[in-house]
């Protein structure tokens, strides 16, 4: 068996708050350390790394001398907002020795639940990727409230996973990967190496957290992958304390729990936009563009579009229909409706001048886009 990481181009890496701060005892920079080593090998090989981390909480109770975590919401708050300074500081300084430079990201659920949000957040994580840097991304613990939290971040990391439409996401945790029970209860449990991601059987083998730091537990984790792979990602839960572990994943070996998506990433895109969204106008094209995006399944520029029907928003799902009215694709759009009757039949290079400002230089993007 080889790991599903040594093919993988787009990987979100998850770190747990048990491993980044030590079980609690303040920030671990030699994990830390060896992290940065290896994410830095990853872009070395041309993979693109986001990774989310936890420990905010954590490490803002060691840093206030809390000995044990709070209940109120208010004093996480508190403790998320403090330790957070500390998370990037020491991410910062972890990655400088390799010349790369860290972006902090902090994500509400409302973030990813808003259109507008969402895709700002997407095409954000995009540019920083492009730019070589490595974005570092957190739950934001310090404006959302207990029943909006996400609260632990395998969840965060599956969102994300299916924001950037990663290929993966590697779980770094404090075990080996999946065992049939809760090894810390069951020394007889047995190790899983690898599963399909949403298999029933997978969640009643899962406990919560072992350890006082940790939120989600292994629950969490197998949940996580069955998110993931709505987008067609694999995920890999492994042990953090593990030599060279991102780095021998990328070589292929099989380590910790391998869970395998039931579809592929395309596969998965075309079905989400094709099933879920409410379509709130439509861009009429001309021959040229029906063609191209019939053909090739490029991203429609302003040009190639001649008539907008509807009131949308950025972000909202259009349809685009040929001159006869045959629906060609579907997206979602960068401009409003507003915007696009402006910027209709001209080319991308007149959009700032026309607008005042350049969003995108595409209508719609081919990767938000489906071909009918
Ligand atoms: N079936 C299982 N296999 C492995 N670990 C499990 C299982 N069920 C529960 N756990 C517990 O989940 C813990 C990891 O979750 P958690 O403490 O939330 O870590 P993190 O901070 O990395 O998210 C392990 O230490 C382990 O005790
Ligand atoms: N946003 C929180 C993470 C919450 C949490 O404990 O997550 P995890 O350790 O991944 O189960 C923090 O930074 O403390």
């Amino acid at each position: 068996m080889q790991s599903v990481i040594h093919a993988a181009s787009r990987i979100v890496v998850k770190v747990g708050s048990s491993l980044v701060t030590n079980d609690g005892k303040g920030l671990d920079r030699d994990a830390l350390a060896r992290w940065a080593a290896e994410i830095a090998d990853l872009r070395r090989r041309g993979k693109e790394v986001v990774l989310v981390s936890s420990g905010a909480i954590a490490e803002g109770c060691q840093r206030l001398g809390w000995s044990t975590r709070p209940k109120a919401v208010h004093e996480l708050q508190a403790a998320a907002a403090v330790g957070q300074m500390g998370l990037a500081q020491a991410y910062e300084t972890a990655f400088a020795h390799h010349g790369l430079k860290t972006a902090q990201v902090l994500l509400t659920h409302e973030d990813l639940a808003d259109r507008t949000r969402y895709l700002n957040a997407r095409s954000t994580l995009s540019a920083l990727l492009s730019l070589n840097v490595v974005p570092i991304i957190n739950e934001n613990d310090t404006v959302v409230t207990a029943e909006i939290r996400f609260g632990d971040n395998d969840t965060l990391g599956a969102l994300v996973t299916n924001l950037i439409e990663a290929d993966a996401l590697v779980i770094l945790t404090d075990q080996k990967g999946l065992y049939t029970a809760d090894p810390r209860k069951n020394p007889a449990a047995e190790f899983v190496h690898e599963a399909e991601a949403g298999t029933p059987a997978l969640e009643a083998m899962a406990g919560g957290a072992g350890s006082s730091v940790g939120t989600g537990g292994m629950y969490t984790k197998i949940i996580a992958a069955k998110r993931a792979a709505r987008s067609g990602a694999a995920t890999v839960i492994a042990s953090g304390r593990e030599a060279n572990v991102l780095s021998r994943l990328a070589d292929g070996e099989a380590i910790g729990t391998q869970l395998i998506a039931p579809t592929n990433r395309m596969a998965a895109r075309k079905q989400w936009l094709a099933d879920h969204l409410q379509l709130s106008g439509r861009l009429v094209l001309d021959a040229g563009a029906a063609r191209a995006l019939r053909e090739n399944g490029v991203s429609l520029l302003p040009i190639g579009v001649i008539g907008v029907d509807g009131d949308f928003l950025r972000g909202e799902a259009v349809a685009c229909v040929d001159e006869a009215g045959a629906e060609v694709a579907r997206g979602l759009v960068n401009y409003s409706s507003d915007e696009a009757r402006k910027i209709m039949r001209r080319p991308t290079r007149e959009i700032e001048a026309v607008l005042g400002y350049l969003v995108e230089p595409e209508l719609i993007h081919r990767d938000n886009m489906v071909s009918l």
